[in-house]
């Protein structure tokens, strides 16, 4: 492991002493600056005649990469234009993903990030990150000291098997690590030498993966149970050894491990689960923002949520506090939430074999109450018209559940409803949004997991805002490191949740939009990190820094810009 010496200076240029020369020099992502280098750098750095003569400004620079990438035009040839440009150049890699954040967002993240997943084998060129497979056992530490750098501080962790709505992928999930952390650094200013992604790569239960000739993965079917857990318990004890002050983020497991491995570790360690907590937060603030546009109360809604997984579990539990804080209690409180899996309604009948359900079950009379028979038909339709929600979340990565019925059902009781279909990627959403506006006839307020373009309905544009957890784990993640939390609580994805609802204007809930622009990423995350970082101060999980919260955040915000460069 290399310690990357980078003195961040808020004045100039940061100051970054390089122990490298010639075509290593060249080679290095972090510290390559390609045609950028200066005459007197190529000199200083053993490079003369290693590059065409003429030294790009970053201007020129950034135009002509802008432009090889955007020349092809499959998204998925793009997605391997950038990742082939973050192995060879970070800075500049950063500097275009921030300028043409809308653009490229939706290629180093939902929905593309999910066919580069379900392709990795076949358009594998270069590793990131690092793959923990069972056959590591007992030698965990030192995979991790093969690290890139000494001071991660941010580890996205994967054993792949949900990858967003595609489930198993294996190997390939790496993806998404990859694309989270590089979020981390665009919004958050998270330095790339601080961001450490992970695969738990425990095999795949994926049988075409593990027909495929071409599968760089670890090719036996998935471990589980207590060698499972044994693994995860050395990669825990080795993470917290080699990287004491790291953040760790579990991302993309499957139900019962997402719940059973954040409630095992949350107080162990720095830690939080994106799908679980990150996505009830975001979804939060949409539907706050939602209740503001319509000037309804919490307490006068009722939520379907479809999907009782990491994410649909996680929004129930941020609602019911939400629900609980504006007053509502007992018996309104829990028919205030109806939950459906694959089997419909959750009903407590005894045969609930997943912990983390029984929590939102409801009581067989409470069905009964609104017309639904327990023993009979509890599916969407069927619930959909018994409980007359006014907010409809999708989290079941089912493509096109939210049916015309459903919508045209759920409309009778709501004038405006408020529609989250939040599946991804793009083809796993519950409904398109084009079809919801039609559908409503433009009342639904409405945002979606994956990108959408505007649609248009009787001369009015609706914008669709992305209800993404991007816009919560990386000012979470900030506001943690840079207060140096013990840990994360639930509360802190509460005001994470309140305080990206301040960030929407008045302009944009006129227009309909549940969350603010995606191009002010940066400044949201900001706004977050400080409220987190307070809250974790409030609340003892951390000590106020010396400096201050504004510093300390400010300071581990950085900007993608060639720093000036110190041989040593
Ligand atoms: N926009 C965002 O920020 C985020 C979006 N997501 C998306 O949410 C989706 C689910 O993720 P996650 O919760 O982690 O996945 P899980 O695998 O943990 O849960 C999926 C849930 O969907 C249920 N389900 C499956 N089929 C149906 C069906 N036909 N009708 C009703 N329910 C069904 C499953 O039921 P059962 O329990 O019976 O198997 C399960 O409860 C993914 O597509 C993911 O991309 C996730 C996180 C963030
Ligand atoms: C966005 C995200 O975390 C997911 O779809 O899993
Ligand atoms: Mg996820």
């Amino acid at each position: 492991m290399q310690t990357f010496r980078l003195q961040r200076n808020p004045d100039g240029p940061d100051r970054l002493e390089v122990p490298l020369r010639g075509r290593a020099l060249l080679a290095h992502p972090m510290y390559n600056k390609g045609t950028a280098f200066t005459a007197e750098e190529r000199r200083g750095f053993g490079l003369e005649g290693m590059l065409p003569e003429r030294t790009s400004s970053g201007e020129v620079q950034r135009k002509r990469t802008y432009q090889a990438i955007v020349r092809k035009d499959d998204p998925i040839e793009r997605y391997i234009g950038l990742a082939a440009l973050q192995d060879r150049n970070e800075v500049l890699f950063y500097q275009l993903l921030q300028e043409h954040l809308d653009e490229f967002l939706p290629i180093v993240y939902t929905p593309t990030v999910g066919q580069a997943c379900k392709k990795y084998s076949h358009i594998f060129r270069r590793g990131r990150g690092l793959w923990i497979t069972p056959r590591d056992k007992g030698r965990i530490d030192e995979i991790l000291g093969n690290a890139p750098y000494d001071d991660a501080r941010l580890i996205v962790v994967t054993d792949n098997e949900r990858i967003l709505g595609l489930g198993d992928l294996g190997a390939g999930g790496m993806g998404i690590p990859i694309g989270k952390l590089a979020l981390y650094t665009v919004a958050a200013g998270i330095h790339p030498s601080q961001c450490l992604p992970i695969s738990l790569d425990v095999g795949t239960d994926n049988e075409a993966l593990l027909n495929d000739e071409l599968y760089v993965g670890f090719r036996e079917k998935r471990l589980r149970g207590e060698a499972y857990d044994e693994l995860v318990e050395e990669f825990i004890q080795a993470v917290k050894r080699r990287f004491p002050k790291a953040l760790l983020q579990w991302e993309d497991f499957k139900k019962a491990n997402a719940f059973r491995l954040l409630d095992r570790y949350a107080d162990r360690l720095l830690s939080f689960n994106d799908d679980i907590q990150g996505t009830a937060a975001v979804t939060l603030a949409g539907v706050m923002a939602g209740c503001r546009i319509l000037g309804q109360s919490a307490a006068e809604q009722r939520v379907l949520i479809l999907g009782g997984g990491a994410a649909g579990i996680g929004i129930a539990r941020q609602l019911r506090e939400w629900l609980r804080r504006d007053g509502v209690e007992g018996e309104a409180l829990t028919r205030a939430i109806a939950v459906l899996d694959s089997k419909g309604l959750i009903i407590d009948d005894g045969s609930i074999s997943d912990e983390h359900k029984k929590d939102f079950a409801w009581r067989p009379e409470d069905a009964k109450a609104i017309g639904i028979d327990p023993e009979g038909d509890k599916g969407l339709e069927t619930v959909v018209a018994a409980l007359k929600p006014t907010v409809l979340l999708g989290t079941s990565g089912q493509p096109g559940i939210f049916t015309r019925e459903v919508i045209e059902s759920m409309q009778a009781g709501a004038e405006r409803p408020i529609i989250l279909p939040i599946s991804n990627p793009t083809a796993n959403t519950e409904a398109r949004p084009e079809d919801l506006i039609h559908w409503t006839k433009g009342r639904a307020l409405v945002a979606t997991g994956s990108p959408f373009d505007p649609v248009e309905y009787e001369g009015e544009t609706h914008e669709i805002a992305q209800g993404n957890n991007v816009y919560i784990f990386p000012g979470v993640g900030l506001g943690a490191l840079a207060v140096e939390a013990r840990s994360i609580s639930d509360r802190l994805f509460t005001v994470a949740a309140e305080s990206l609802a301040e960030c929407i204007s008045q302009a944009d809930l006129d227009k309909g939009r549940l969350y603010p622009q995606m191009s002010g990423l940066r400044d949201i995350t900001r706004h977050i990190a400080l409220t987190v970082a307070r809250a974790c101060i409030e609340d003892g999980l951390a000590e106020e820094p010396v400096g201050g919260i504004e510093a300390a955040v400010d300071h581990l915000m950085w900007e993608p810009e060639y720093p000036e460069m110190v041989p040593v």
